[in-house]
């Protein structure tokens, strides 16, 4: 069967999880969730107490993709799987998510700086009333970062919408020595986890 029978809505406002969809071909249109004015499927982020990551980043996952999915029934668009996903950092066991301002991602970075750190990233795929869940975990070391780097790092603006406050995909990949686990769910969408959970749903990554 052709690819192009084949397509998902993907369940992000994340111009980078769209770039890595398209990096394995999969046709998708962008399901936006958060409306500003209503809001209807804004989903809290925030931790619950003593919650593991592994367990607040399926829940956050969760929540989005069957947000996704009962979006499609509010607005009679036509059915196909939904796809989410939420990345965290993690450092000592403790969630480290986007920073809320630059004083905060400068906290952070701090933290990072010549430690090992992870990085939690899972997916949800929602279909006939099953979502199926997977989590890709990586693992990071940065090296030691002075604060005039850190300074000038922030400075650059790379920091918004980053778990972490930095992003693997620019600069900061010269402060990491090295990494273990998945560049693509360090950047937000794990590629190895993402194809196997579409290929279970009957969308082939490969196919003539
Ligand atoms: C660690 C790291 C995170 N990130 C990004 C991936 C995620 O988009 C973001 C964490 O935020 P998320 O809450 O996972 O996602 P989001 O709010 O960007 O998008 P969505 O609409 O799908 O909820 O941090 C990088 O781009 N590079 C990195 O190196």
């Amino acid at each position: 069967m052709s690819a192009i029978k084949h397509s998902i809505y993907l369940a992000s406002r994340s111009a980078r999880r769209r770039e890595l969809l398209r990096q394995i071909g999969i046709r998708h249109s962008v399901l936006l969730m958060r409306e500003t004015l209503t809001r209807p499927a804004d989903i809290d982020e925030s931790p619950l107490p003593n919650e593991a990551p592994a367990d607040y980043v399926y829940r956050v996952t969760h929540a989005k993709a069957e947000a996704g999915w009962l979006r499609l029934g509010q607005r009679n668009l036509p059915v196909k799987p939904v796809l989410a996903a939420d990345t965290v950092v993690v450092l000592d066991g403790c969630i480290l998510g986007k920073p809320r301002d630059p004083q905060h991602a400068k906290t952070m970075l701090g933290q990072l700086s010549g430690r090992e750190h992870q990085v939690y990233s899972a997916i949800g795929l929602a279909f006939q009333q099953q979502i199926r869940l997977r989590l890709s975990v990586s693992m990071l070391r940065f090296r030691e970062i002075s604060q005039q780097e850190i300074d000038a790092y922030v400075a650059g603006g790379e920091i918004y919408d980053k778990a972490g406050a930095y992003a693997i995909q620019g600069k900061a990949a010269a402060f990491i020595i090295e990494m273990s686990g998945s560049y693509s769910g360090v950047v937000g969408l794990p590629l190895f986890e993402t194809a196997q959970l579409l290929e279970e749903t009957g969308i082939p990554v490969f196919c003539d």
